[in-house]
């Protein structure tokens, strides 16, 4: 559920009140989403050159693109939130209190009614998934799955759901060389999606703009999928001399039967949400600009359906499917290990990294 005017002007006050100056970092952020929360996408000319506080204002208000209101004053309010909590004594009763909070800003974690939403929010790197994001993902589904909540929703911030993973993950290389970067992805990307397959309640996918990659293929592993009609769905593996994960190698043609499963999968065929609806990926496509609204009245309606009668369908659903989905998992990490230590992977990879490739 998204914070309230009432929520976001309680935390505006709320700011004047911290105990400590949070730093020049923290209030520029504090500054853009307000902006954004109170007036939208930036609209006003870029400073000059030499106007150098307010080119740095603009800069930070600009690059979060076009985050919506609604999706900037839950980032205003969760900030706010996480400075309260820090410059007081921690409280027993604080709602959260035991839910440990991410390592970085790029992921959010919020409850409220029964929900707990877990937020990609690289908006200006169009929420590519660092290597900290996917440890910060597991650690937020394993809290997720002990907490109160009836139901888990996964969606991002900004223009994009997720740009799948972030390329220049591939450029930090250990001292082990390629061959120990490869290894610990593949022992990473296998924990990752061991988390999605064992979730144990109902997790939702709210898509709110165009996803690819590893975003795409795990929502083969979600219970209900809803995307704005402004998303689309795209896994280019051929393209980056890469080869499919998150289990949509079983996934996928389940889901959609294998000849179209390898048009998307071997040839990256990209598909409008339209497609992917009619094709059983995408359970509902909703009018971009009614999409949140609908959509988080819908999973609040939801989400006071009995929560364990809603866990235990889902284990009958799910639990014949385990196994096979685990040696899946286990085979598509083992052949990626593989791939990325192949000329075809960073060839893409580096086309990508010096500009001369896109998707
Ligand atoms: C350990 C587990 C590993 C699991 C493996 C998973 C496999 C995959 O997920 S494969 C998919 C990988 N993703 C991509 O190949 C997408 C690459 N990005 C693009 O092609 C384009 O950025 C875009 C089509 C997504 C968006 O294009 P658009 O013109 O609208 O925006 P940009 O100006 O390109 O993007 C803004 C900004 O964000 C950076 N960025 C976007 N996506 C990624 C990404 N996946 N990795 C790294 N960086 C990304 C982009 O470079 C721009 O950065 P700058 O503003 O600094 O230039």
């Amino acid at each position: 559920m998204l914070a309230s005017q009432k929520d976001f002007n309680n935390a505006v006050s709320q700011v004047k009140l911290l105990k400590e100056d949070p730093g020049n970092e923290v209030k520029l952020k504090l500054y853009a989403l307000y902006k954004q929360a109170t007036e939208g996408p930036c609209n006003v000319p870029k400073p000059g050159m030499l106007d150098f506080i307010n080119k740095t204002k603009w800069d930070a208000w600009n690059a979060l693109g076009s985050l919506s209101k609604e999706a900037a004053r839950q980032n205003y309010v969760d900030l706010v939130s996480r400075l309260s909590a820090s410059s007081e004594s921690p409280s027993p009763e604080a709602p959260a209190a035991d839910r440990k909070q991410p390592e970085s800003d790029s992921l959010v974690v919020t409850s409220e009614d029964g929900i707990t939403t877990i937020r990609l929010n690289r908006p200006a790197k169009k929420n590519a998934l660092t290597t900290q994001m996917y440890h910060d993902i597991i650690a937020a589904l394993q809290a997720a799955s002990k907490d109160e909540s009836a139901i888990t929703v996964l969606t991002g911030s900004g223009d994009y759901y997720c740009s799948g993973n972030d390329l220049t993950n591939f450029t930090h290389l250990p001292a082990g060389g390629l061959e120990e970067m490869a290894r610990s992805a593949a022992a990473l990307l296998r924990d990752f999606v061991n988390c999605f397959i064992d979730f144990p309640k109902p997790l939702v996918a709210v898509v709110n703009g165009p996803a690819v990659g590893i975003s795409v293929t795990i929502l083969g592993l979600f219970d209900v999928v809803y995307a704005t009609d402004r998303a689309s769905f795209h896994t280019p593996f051929s393209h980056l001399g890469q080869s499919p994960e998150g289990c949509s190698s079983y996934t996928f043609p389940k889901i959609m039967g294998s000849s179209k499963a390898a048009e998307m999968l071997l040839f990256g065929k990209k598909l409008t949400a339209q497609e992917a609806c009619a094709q059983g990926l995408v359970t509902e496509v909703f009018p971009d600009g009614t999409f949140q609204k609908e959509v988080w009245a819908r999973l609040k309606a939801y989400s006071k359906l009995p929560p364990n009668a809603m866990r235990i369908s889902k284990q009958i659903i799910r639990n014949r499917e385990k196994e096979k989905l685990h040696a899946v998992n286990a085979e598509e990490s083992s052949v990626l290990r593989e791939r990325w230590q192949s000329d075809e992977c960073m060839n893409a990879i580096a086309s990508f990294l010096s500009r001369k490739a896109k998707l």
